[in-house]
């Protein structure tokens, strides 16, 4: 039967990277995606934006939306504290499948918690059960029309504190117009857009980090 693209990615990493070495692996995608087969992972161009947010806030908790095959997930674990806790929602049962051997390959399984099922449905029971009060950071990267009514349901579920940060990939590209316009123009939260290009592409496209003011 014919590979799927997430399949050949995971063979491409399994090939291309050390186990225990999240750097290898980030790059083997990102090499695979350059000179292989394109795939909606936020890149490297991107990632280096993500990386200096998650390095300058250092923090405990992180919330995933939309992991894929688990390319964000390894550049930000591997950026945690120790002790620190990333939990991934998935939609997609192959992606997660594949995401969780990529996640194992980078040695990173233990920051790493990966739960299959739509964001709408997951985000009411984070705090039952996965024991989790509130995230230092979100990352949205799951379908576009969700980042609005998410973030308006992690605000009810009470998930967000003063401080917690929003960071949203495809603002542009494929765009999240809602989500944009409520960001910046809500009191409640402080946006800035970091201009960069969709993965792997000359095409525009950015994050938006959003503060929330409490
Ligand atoms: N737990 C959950 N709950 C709800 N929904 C969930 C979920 N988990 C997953 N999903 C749904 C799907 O997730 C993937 C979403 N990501 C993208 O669609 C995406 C697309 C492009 C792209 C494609 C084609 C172009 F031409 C140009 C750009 C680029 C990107 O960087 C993207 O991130
Ligand atoms: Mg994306």
């Amino acid at each position: 039967t014919q590979s799927t693209r997430p399949q050949r990615l995971l063979s491409a990493v399994q090939k291309n990277a050390t186990r225990g070495d999240p750097c290898s692996v980030v790059k083997a995608i990102d090499q695979f995606c350059r000179s292989k087969e394109w795939a909606m992972n936020v890149g490297d161009e991107k990632g280096c934006i993500l990386d200096s947010v998650v390095s300058e806030l250092n923090p405990t908790t992180v919330l995933e939306l939309g992991t894929y095959c688990g390319y964000s997930t390894v550049r930000i674990a591997n950026l945690l504290p120790p002790h620190a806790k990333l939990i991934t929602l998935e939609f997609n049962p192959d992606f997660a499948a594949i995401a969780r051997q990529v996640i194992a390959w980078s040695g990173l399984e233990e920051k790493v918690q990966l739960v299959e099922g739509a964001s709408g449905d997951l985000i009411p029971k984070i705090k039952q059960d996965f024991g989790v009060q509130t995230f230092d950071l979100v990352f949205l990267d799951h379908w576009k029309d969700r980042y609005l009514p998410d973030t308006k349901l992690m605000e009810a579920c009470g998930l967000l504190r003063k401080g917690s940060i929003l960071l949203a990939d495809n603002v542009i590209c494929p765009g999240t117009p809602d989500y944009l316009e409520y960001v910046r123009s809500s009191p409640r939260y402080e946006s800035q857009y970091f201009k960069s290009h969709l993965e792997y592409t000359k095409v525009e496209d950015g994050l938006e980090k959003s503060v929330f003011l409490g």
